[in-house]
């Protein structure tokens, strides 16, 4: 340290008087050069910043330019030039809600009315058709009719709510959109209480704008209801046009173009229904006229009345009716002086507390909440999931199934019939030895979280998220599900062609598939109920919809679990499975995280249902990703199977979204090549070609000499579960995969007895109604 010191003392004084010397000579170019530098990066930095006007001054036309041959400004510009000109309404309401009204130019926008509409017994179905076509014959009259587009009419039961009803429909257009909502109302569960449910999950989910829907024109609401049974609004009477409007009111802030209508239709329907029609009608002429609901609709939300809501905003609360009778207060007495108007308010807030309102006094403004309530909130009462004398239960019961209790049901399978008269049993017997006349198949959950657009019950199918039914006990259940099961199984006593020993066999059940309808582990106690049935010796095979990963993790031991993977990707599985909740794939994820821990403890299977122009192309490699995600015991490829019915064809599905046997194959070729690529020890072990199925099947299940054991040994599965030891599907791997169920081989029993259609030598009659045989569709009847 001491040596560097002495250094610094002697050579710095010689070296500094050196600098400034240089100093002296050099400062003047040195200077300049610095501020030339200085000047140059500035310059730069200013071309490259994006340039905001500051001014609102217009801009001067060019001096040097004949005006024609101006550039004209660009569309952007002209549009912003042109809301300025037109005088800002003055509206209150919470600012970030305004996003649309005031920028709309008279004139700029076309506009949308989508007519929504809901319905179980086809009243207001009809009703809606109707009155669309009413109103786009009237849109046509106005003079400003070049601003409407052709309305357009959406059934409730089929959109996805996320693509109407979290924001307005993405439109490459410049579109506005104005909602009508005409919907009947029901005490039992439909797909009403579903959407509802969704507008509520809207307004409160906390990732989204409580108002989301604020950039639509506006929007009103028509409910239909039966008067007899409930005869005033208290009792019910179109609840849920009520609770449709008030969401509506919330998600839009406010954007109530004309009060909720009401009408029944054994009495005042159509009256009511063509007043409701006029006053909406007005209101949509004066939006084409003036860009906005105006002031003096009533029920608008603009204006005054928003300025009432503003205080209440963050409620949820009921229609409160002294909110507004205080708006109304509040206005006259903003004409007085200030210590007077807070007096007089006071005061009539008081007695509006103390005594009971004059009614003849209330304007009923539906746009106002508060956290108090006038009425007393009723006592909550937990439905049934599917009662007796609803619109569900007939459906269902029409098309064959038996209700047990409030929520499961039970159906004869097509493929039981056939066995029972040896014609053949499902691809189950094929792949796994199940004989159809044995096996019964049920859900104890008629519920589902999907609304798959190839569901065959989907127009009357109760949906929801979560149970919030009354839950029927177990043993209830299972006792209800066999006799149902043997009651039309002894039904087919008489029936031509049925075998006696296999009429014989049929009265012990042996397997159960839990794969009708809905969703099984959606009931709570679905493991007491798979207790009962293995208590009973009967093989379980569960399917789920790849929803619920709670329920699966805490699912117990069932013989075969399945979960169907209808799509390889986020988007078509939103576009084919319409699955209510929001988080769908990162739930279906889950789910198949869940499977591939549970693949040493049971048969675990990926089941793809293959809709042409929904799932197949270009997706082999995303189903090849999640297989090696999932590592399933199996994959089961089938065909979609089209049933006919309005539901199906509502959502958009027709003949030509069935698949062709063939395609089918030369997709399991496809897929079992990319899960070979990927090092994955797979391949096509079975099919049935005549439910147009196919099994791709792991290595483990190959025995010494190579053959494929899909198989199942149902004595050694139940030895095991009782023994209560862990165990894994190997344990209970059955005997080989019999050779005419083998790839190629078609599949069909031989010691059945295959039988032709009349005329249609190469199509047996045991083919699923729409299903495909060879290069055949061809629909059967039962
Ligand atoms: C099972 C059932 C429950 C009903 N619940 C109500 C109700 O709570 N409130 C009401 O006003 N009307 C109720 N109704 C009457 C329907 O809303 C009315 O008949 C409506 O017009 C049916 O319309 P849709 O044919 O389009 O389904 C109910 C009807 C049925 C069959
Ligand atoms: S998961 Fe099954 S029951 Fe549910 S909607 Fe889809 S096909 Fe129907």
């Amino acid at each position: 340290m001491g040596h560097n010191r002495w250094l610094l003392r002697v050579v710095w004084p010689s070296k500094s008087a050196e600098i400034v010397k240089l100093w002296h000579i050099y400062r003047i170019p040195i200077l300049l050069s610095v501020l030339a530098v200085l000047f140059a990066i500035r310059t730069v930095l200013h071309l490259r910043s994006p340039r905001t006007r500051q001014s609102e001054t217009p801009l001067p036309a060019s001096p040097t330019l004949p005006a024609e041959k101006q550039i004209a400004p660009p569309e952007y510009a002209k549009r912003k030039t042109a809301t300025e000109k037109v005088p800002r309404r003055i509206v209150g309401g919470l600012k970030k809600n305004k996003i649309s009204q005031d920028d709309v130019k008279i004139g700029d926008e076309d506009i949308q009315v989508l007519v929504f509409f809901s319905s179980l017994t086809t009243t207001t179905e009809k009703t809606a058709k109707l009155f669309m076509e009413g109103l786009s014959q009237n849109l046509k009259a106005f003079s400003t009719s070049t601003r409407f587009l052709e309305p357009e009419i959406l059934d409730l039961s089929y959109i996805d709510y996320d693509e109407y009803f979290i924001n307005p429909p993405k439109s490459e257009a410049h579109v506005q959109y104005f909602y009508l909502i005409l919907v009947p109302t029901y005490n039992i569960d439909t797909v009403l209480d579903n959407f509802l449910e969704h507008l509520q999950e809207t307004h409160n989910d906390f990732r989204i704008d409580t108002a989301p829907l604020s950039p639509l024109l506006g929007y009103s609401v028509f409910g239909f209801g039966d008067r007899e049974g409930w005869p005033t609004e208290a009792d019910g009477f179109c609840s849920q046009a009520t609770d449709i409007d008030k969401w509506m009111a919330k998600l839009t802030s406010r954007k109530r173009a004309f009060p909720l209508g009401m009408g029944d239709p054994k009495t005042d329907a159509t009256e009511r229904l063509r007043e409701w029609k006029e006053g909406v009608e007005d209101v949509l002429n004066h939006i084409s006229e003036t860009g906005g609901l105006g002031e003096g609709v009533p029920g608008s939300g603009d204006a005054v009345e928003s300025d009432v809501e503003d205080v209440d905003h963050e409620d949820d609360g009921e229609v409160l009716f002294e909110v507004q009778q205080v708006a109304q207060k509040k206005t006259k007495a903003a004409k007085k002086d200030d210590l007077n108007d807070m007096e007089d308010l006071a005061k009539t807030l008081n007695s509006n507390m103390n005594g009971s309102p004059n009614p003849l006094e209330l304007e009923i403004d539906f746009t106002s909440y508060s956290k108090k309530t006038t009425k007393s909130a009723p006592a909550p009462v937990i439905k049934e999931m599917v009662p007796k004398n609803s619109p569900t239960f007939n459906s269902l019961t029409k098309q064959g199934y038996s209700i047990v209790g409030s929520h499961s049901g039970v159906k004869i399978c097509r493929w039981t019939k056939s066995a029972l008269r040896g014609r053949g049993s499902c691809y189950k017997y094929s792949f796994y030895g199940i004989a159809s006349h044995q096996c019964m198949e049920t859900t104890p959950s008629l519920s589902c979280s999907n609304k798959c657009v190839f569901c065959w019950r989907h127009g009357t199918n109760p949906v929801g998220t979560t149970w919030r039914w009354v839950v029927d006990p177990p043993e209830m259940i299972f006792d209800g599900v066999k006799a149902g099961h043997y009651k039309k199984i002894k039904m087919l006593r008489g029936v031509p062609g049925v075998r006696a020993e296999r009429f014989a066999e049929a009265m012990r059940i042996r397997h159960c598939a839990l794969s009708l309808v809905g969703e099984p582990i959606f009931y709570p106690h679905i493991n007491e109920f798979l207790s009962m049935l293995h208590a009973e010796r009967i093989s379980s095979f569960l399917v789920c919809n790849a929803q619920h990963p709670e329920q699966l993790a805490t699912l117990k031991h069932v013989t075969q679990l399945y979960v169907s993977i209808d799509a390889s990707n986020r988007e078509s599985l939103r576009k084919i499975d319409r699955p209510l909740h929001r988080d769908f794939w990162e739930r279906f994820n889950a789910c198949l995280d869940i499977l591939k821990k549970r693949r040493f403890e049971q048969r675990t299977v990926f089941r793809l249902t293959l809709v042409k122009g929904f799932n197949i192309d270009d997706e082999v490699e995303g189903y090849a990703a999640l297989v090696e995600q999932g590592l399933p015991c199996f994959v089961e490829i089938k065909g979609v199977t089209y049933c006919g019915t309005s539901s199906s064809a509502s959502a958009g599905l027709t003949m030509q979204n069935v698949p062709f046997y063939s395609e089918i194959q030369e997709f399991v070729l496809a897929l079992t090549a990319a899960l070979q690529r990927r090092g994955l020890g797979y391949g096509v072990a079975a099919e049935h070609a005549h439910s147009c199925c196919v099994l791709i099947a792991s290595d483990r299940f190959k025995n010494e000499r190579g053959q494929w054991c899909t198989r199942i040994d149902y004595q050694r599965f139940f030895e095991l579960l009782e023994s209560g030891v862990g165990f894994q599907p190997e344990d209970y791997m059955g005997e080989e995969t019999p050779e005419w169920a083998q790839w190629g081989n078609g599949g069909f029993d031989p010691r059945d007895e295959r039988v032709f259609r009349k005329g249609k030598n190469k199509v047996p009659l045991s083919v699923e109604a729409g299903q495909v045989m060879g290069e055949e569709r061809v629909v059967v009847e039962e």
